[in-house]
C-alpha cells in the first residue's frame, strides 16, 4: 500500500466534545486506508495557524482539519502563505460545519474519513481580507459579528442553538453602517447598508441559497449587499434568502467580482469564516486555485 503521512489536527472542544471522542477511531480506519497520522490537538486561538505551518515545514505529505470553521479558519491562514500547500482534507465535526456543507463533505465521520482516503482533490479559490485568508465567507456590519460573540462554553451546552439565540438578540438592536465599496467590474456603492457578506461559496450562515451562484473555484466572489431598512423588511428579506430569493429584491445589491475595498467612517468588525478578523478598512482579493481541497469525486452533495 503507498502510505501518506498525514498531519491531523483537531480541536479538542469543537462540536461538543465530539472529536475527542471519535479520534481513536478515526485513527485507525486512516491507517487502515493507508494514511500514517500523527495529531496535534490544538490548545487555543491561533494554534491551528502555528500548526499547519509547521506541518507543512516537517513535509507532510496532507493536512487533515478536525474540527468546525473556526478551526477550518485557523489552518487556512497557516497555509495560504506557503510556497507548498499540500491537499488539505477535512472531517466536519464543529457545531456549523458551514464549509462542510458547502462541499458536500459528509458529517458522520466514517464517510469523511473515506473521502479522505480516497484523495480526490479539487483546487479551490481562496479569499485574501487585508492580510488574512478566509474559505468561505468575509462580511461586516453588527448581524455578521454573532458568529464569534457566541461564548465557547454555551456552544458546548446547547450547540447551533446558541447562534439562533444570539443573532435574535443582535437583529433586535440592527443598525445600519455607512460603507464605500469600490471595485473590479461593478459601479462603486457609497451607502447606510445593513451587511455586506462577500461568498466565495454558494452555502453560508447555515443558508444554503445565500449566493447561488458563488463556485469555489470560478475566481471570482459573489457579493451581497443588503441596504438600510427596518425590522420587519430585514425579517422578509431573510426568510426569502432561506429559499434563494432575494436577489432580485430592492433592498439587495448582488454583483460578482475578483477585488474590491471598503471604507466606512464607523467601527465596523471584519468576520472571516465566522472569526473575528480585523477592522475596516478592507482590501478583498481573490486568490484563484490557491488550495488544493479534498473532495467527493462524484461532485454530489453529501453533507447530511
Ligand atoms: N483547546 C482549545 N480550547 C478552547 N478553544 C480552542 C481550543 N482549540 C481551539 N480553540 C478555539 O475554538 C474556536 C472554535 O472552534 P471550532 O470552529 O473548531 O468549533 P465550533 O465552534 O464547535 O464549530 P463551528 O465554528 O463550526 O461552529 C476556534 O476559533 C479556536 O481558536
Amino acid at each position: 500500500m503507498d502510505y501518506k503521512r498525514a498531519r491531523l489536527i483537531y480541536n479538542p472542544t469543537s462540536g461538543r466534545e465530539e472529536m475527542k471522542r471519535r479520534l481513536p477511531d478515526i485513527l485507525q480506519r486512516l491507517e487502515m486506508g493507508g494514511i500514517e497520522t500523527s495529531c496535534h490537538a490544538t490548545t487555543g486561538e491561533g494554534d491551528a495557524t502555528r500548526a499547519a505551518t509547521e506541518a507543512i515545514e516537517r513535509g507532510f505529505d496532507m493536512i487533515i482539519a478536525a474540527g468546525g470553521d473556526g478551526t477550518l479558519y485557523e489552518i487556512i491562514n497557516g497555509m495560504a502563505e506557503q510556497e507548498y500547500r499540500p491537499p488539505l482534507g477535512i472531517l466536519p465535526l464543529g457545531t456549523t460545519n458551514d464549509f462542510a456543507r458547502a462541499l458536500g463533505i459528509p458529517k458522520h465521520w466514517e464517510y469523511a474519513c473515506d473521502l479522505i482516503i480516497q484523495q480526490y482533490t479539487r483546487m479551490m479559490d481562496v479569499g485574501k481580507a487585508n492580510d488574512r485568508y478566509f474559505i468561505n465567507i468575509a462580511g461586516g456590519g453588527s448581524l455578521t459579528e454573532l458568529t464569534y460573540e457566541v461564548p465557547s462554553k454555551l456552544k458546548t451546552m446547547i450547540g447551533q442553538l446558541a447562534y439562533y439565540m444570539k443573532g435574535l438578540e443582535k437583529m433586535v438592536r440592527l443598525r445600519p453602517t455607512e460603507l464605500l465599496i469600490q471595485g473590479n467590474g461593478f459601479a462603486p456603492i457609497h451607502e447606510e447598508i445593513m451587511l455586506f457578506l462577500i461568498c466565495n461559496s454558494n452555502s453560508v450562515g447555515g443558508f444554503e441559497r445565500l449566493a447561488p451562484e458563488a463556485s469555489l473555484d470560478d475566481g471570482l466572489f459573489d457579493v451581497i449587499v443588503l441596504r438600510k431598512c427596518n425590522l420587519p423588511e430585514f425579517i422578509r428579506i431573510a426568510s426569502m434568502a432561506l429559499r434563494g430569493e432575494h436577489l432580485n429584491d430592492p433592498h439587495v445589491i448582488h454583483f460578482r467580482t475578483d477585488q474590491m475595498t471598503v471604507t466606512t467612517p464607523d467601527y465596523v468588525q471584519i468576520n472571516l469564516d465566522g472569526e473575528y478578523g480585523g477592522n475596516l478598512p478592507g482590501a478583498f482579493q481573490v486568490l484563484p486555485a490557491h488550495l488544493p481541497i479534498i473532495v467527493d469525486e462524484s461532485g454530489h452533495s453529501s453533507y447530511n
